[in-house]
């Protein structure tokens, strides 16, 4: 293993050609000659950098439209030779060593997302050159240092400078892990493209399915303590989320908290109002909106004071001190998350060191997340996320009464909910908040009797309330129950053989009830 190796030729050769000049520049003061391909030599040149044209060192032209540049073996036996043992070999064929490799590939991803992009562009922006200088450098790291990441230039050049141009063989080997990252990630993308296309039809799911995921947090341990975990995120996760939030404060994220947080930030971002959503196990136990953030925070805990102990609290608006200091002096809390977090806030949630306070920054509701997916024993399954969002107007009217315009809201609202609790879903609500919510029970009925259970426990009043179920009443026995305990109002997806009977009831009870036509099942 070579500990220092000092840089004196580089080959530059890059797509994505940000931060080169400045890059080049450095290298060029610190005395290192530089090679580089036809568009990124002129782009060189033209900022003054002294620079040879690859096909100038190699005496062969570029040629096919670029698709053979720089396979050549001056360039490869420059990269590869290993220094110590093939010095005479290359000397015999005047192979010049090249110690640092630079290079990004044809841009694919973006080439096959870009609407209307065909085969032949795909096909014309897979890099072969690229990857192979890449994998050869990375293979060499003895020897030489491989830079694929425009953000690592700052850090070598601080390195280099430090070092009378020399870098260590740990950034070499960091630098030889992002690069086969980097290759991997690419040809998994090719992969994955090439084998979504049957029949000259793209279809939504491809052949294979690879997917890159990097670690950013090791877990003190996984869902009980006897399991090991980590915490890895997508490369270059877009979008607020648990995966892009920066902790502010408080004890190190557990696996649990981690999922919970997920779930909690997921459904308070389904709210236009200031929302506030508090969940324990995955499940959310109070959800309220209200004018004011505090406010909600006040609604959500009184759904069920006993289950948000421990919880985990998020927000849709920024963190105000008011709500903090509601949180701190009134309940035990593992995490709270929102968008962002004011100076006064901060001091509130100080007082109490292993909270854990994280912000997500603002949301884009146009986002477009990654598949869903979920590991059983042997495989994978994949889906779309469950993204529909009901509206007013997608409702259809099925009972004799007609909800009234507060119905309807509050029918909307507790449809949001029961997205994002674990089936059989069902939350009763009013007025912009859960009264009780029934989470993950085998039969429908069930979580109708603990929903009303837990509304009776926190002394809320189901008279008069509303219910969402996140899937159709196979039997008329959930709405009877409802209406015993005062429900006026029910939203379901409908579909059910008995739906007529399911009808008759409401309409018995004179119930308002409404179908989606679309299920929220969450397993
Ligand atoms: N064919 C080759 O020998 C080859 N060598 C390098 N490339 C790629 O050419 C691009 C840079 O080209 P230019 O410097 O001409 O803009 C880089 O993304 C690099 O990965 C190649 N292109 C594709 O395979």
């Amino acid at each position: 293993m070579t500990d220092k190796v000092a840089i004196r030729r580089a080959l530059i050769s890059v797509s994505d050609k940000s931060g080169i000049i400045e890059f080049a520049q450095q290298l060029c003061a610190m005395g290192v000659e530089m090679l580089s391909t036809g568009g990124t030599y002129r782009k060189l040149r033209e900022n003054g950098i002294p620079v040879i044209e690859v096909s100038s060192h190699t005496g062969f032209p570029e040629m096919m439209d670029g698709r053979v540049k720089t396979l050549h073996p001056l360039v490869h036996g420059g990269i590869l030779g290993r220094r110590g043992t093939d010095d005479t070999v290359m000397r015999k064929h005047g192979i010049a060593p090249i110690d640092m490799v630079v290079v990004n590939l044809y841009p694919f991803t973006q080439t096959v997302t870009r609407p209307g992009a065909s085969l032949e562009d795909a096909i014309d922006n897979i890099d072969i050159g690229g990857p192979t200088m890449v994998r050869a450098a990375a293979k060499n790291h003895n020897d030489v240092a491989i830079v694929v990441n425009a953000g690592d230039y700052t850090g070598i050049v601080d390195e280099m400078r430090a070092n009378e141009g020399a870098l260590s063989y740990a950034s070499r080997f960091d630098l030889a892990v992002k690069a086969f990252e980097h290759t991997a990630a690419y040809d998994g993308a090719i992969a994955n493209y090439l084998g979504s296309i049957k029949d000259s039809e793209t279809q939504r799911f491809p052949h294979t399915y690879n997917s890159q995921f990097i670690k950013k947090l090791d877990l003190r341990y996984g869902e009980n303590p006897h399991q090991q975990s980590a915490f890895y995120t997508e490369a270059k996760p877009t979008g607020a989320s648990i995966a892009t939030a920066t902790q502010l404060q408080g004890k190190a994220l557990s696996y649990n908290n981690i999922a919970d947080t997920d779930a909690a930030l997921e459904c308070v971002k389904a709210f236009d109002e200031p929302a506030c959503v508090i969940v324990k196990h995955a499940n959310p136990c109070g959800v309220a909106i209200a004018k004011e953030l505090c406010k909600a925070y006040d609604l959500a805990f009184a759904t069920d004071r006993e289950s948000a102990f421990g919880g985990i609290i998020a927000f849709n608006r920024a963190l105000d001190g008011a709500t903090a200091r509601a949180i701190v002096e009134r309940q035990f809390v593992e995490v709270i998350i929102a968008p962002s977090v004011s100076a006064e806030a901060r001091q509130a949630v100080a007082e109490k060191k292993n909270l854990r306070l994280l912000v997500c920054g603002p949301w884009d509701s146009g986002h477009v997340p990654e598949l869903d997916y979920k590991r059983v024993n042997g495989g994978l399954l994949i889906q779309e996320r469950d993204d529909v969002i009901i509206t007013a107007a997608n409702l259809t009217m099925v009972s004799r009464r007609q909800p009234s315009k507060d119905e309807i809201r509050d029918l909307l609202f507790t449809w949001k909910v029961a997205k994002f609790v674990k089936s059989n879903a069902i939350v009763y609500g009013k007025d912009g908040r859960t009264i009780g919510v029934g989470a993950g029970q085998m039969s429908r009925v069930n979580s109708a009797r603990i929903a009303a259970i837990k509304a009776e426990q926190a002394g809320l009043a189901v008279q008069g309330s509303v219910m969402a179920s996140d899937a159709f009443f196979p039997f008329r026995d959930g709405i009877d129950n409802a209406a015993a305990a005062g429900v006026r109002a029910v939203i379901q997806p409908g579909g059910s053989l008995r739906d007529e009977e399911v009808i008759a009831a409401a309409d018995e009870h004179d119930m308002a009830m409404v179908f989606t036509g679309i299920r929220h099942f969450r397993h």
